[in-house]
């Protein structure tokens, strides 16, 4: 079985999705793999650096990801111009995980964690879909928290997302993270066991 897991910035989906894999599950994570790209010497990187020019590195040519962050988290024409190179990329490799997952073991879970799966339409990739959901007050809180940015800023972010609720009404498995962290993996225990996983 796959299950394709989603939510809002800081919502939730590592915390639950490290859970997942100490349960057994294999995870495949869209942001390790669009940092991947971003490397230096991959030609994913140099093309974003033609499309918003050099100052987005570092001297030393690693990607400056806070500069970057906020030209394209400010201005949806830059965001979806840095998508229109990222997001294909990133979905080539999450599309050739998967199928070497499977292969190796059809009966293991595999997690995808894909923060815009809902906005990049790809429900139809997955058996079922897991939304990580808090309120956005919260999200907000946790997000300026763990990230040390201001209000603004993470308004921006989570502005530049489809709306949490938007999402958890669209979920098949609904995981409600608002709470402490043992309500959360009873939440997760009790998935695993209705899947006949535990
Ligand atoms: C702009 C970048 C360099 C900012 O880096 P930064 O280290 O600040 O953030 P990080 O990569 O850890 O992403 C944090 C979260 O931001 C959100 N986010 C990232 N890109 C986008 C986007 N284009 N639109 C909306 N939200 C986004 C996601 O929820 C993600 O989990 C980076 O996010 C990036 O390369 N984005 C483009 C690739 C992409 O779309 N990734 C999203 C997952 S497929
Ligand atoms: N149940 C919880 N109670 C309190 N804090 C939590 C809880 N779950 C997660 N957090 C904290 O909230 C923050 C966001 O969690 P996490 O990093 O798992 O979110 P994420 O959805 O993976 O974020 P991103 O979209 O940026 O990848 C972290 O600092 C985490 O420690």
């Amino acid at each position: 079985m796959n299950i394709g897991l989603t939510g809002g910035i800081a919502s939730g989906k590592s915390t639950v999705s490290q859970e997942l894999v100490k349960r057994g599950a294999v995870l495949i994570d869209a942001d390790v793999i669009a940092r991947e790209i971003m490397e230096p010497g991959h030609p994913v990187l140099g093309t974003v650096v033609d499309t918003f020019g050099p100052s987005i590195l570092f001297p030393d040519g690693t990607l400056n990801r806070k500069r970057l962050g906020s030209i394209i988290f400010s201005n949806p024409e830059e965001r979806k111009a840095l998508e229109d190179i990222t997001h294909p990329a990133i979905r080539v490799e999450m599309r050739r995980r998967m199928v070497e997952y499977e292969a190796e073991d059809p009966k293991r879970l595999v997690v995808a964690d894909i923060p815009l799966l809902y906005e990049s339409r790809l429900e139809d990739l997955y058996d079922e879909i897991m939304v990580v959901y808090v309120p956005r007050e919260i999200q907000l809180e946790r997000l300026m928290q763990r990230d040390g940015l201001n209000r603004k800023d993470a308004e921006d972010r989570l502005n530049a997302q489809m709306d949490i609720e938007a999402k958890r009404e669209r979920a098949d498995i609904l995981i409600d993270n608002s709470l402490g962290l043992d309500e959360t993996l009873s939440q997760i225990d009790n998935f695993m066991r209705d899947k006949g996983l535990l």
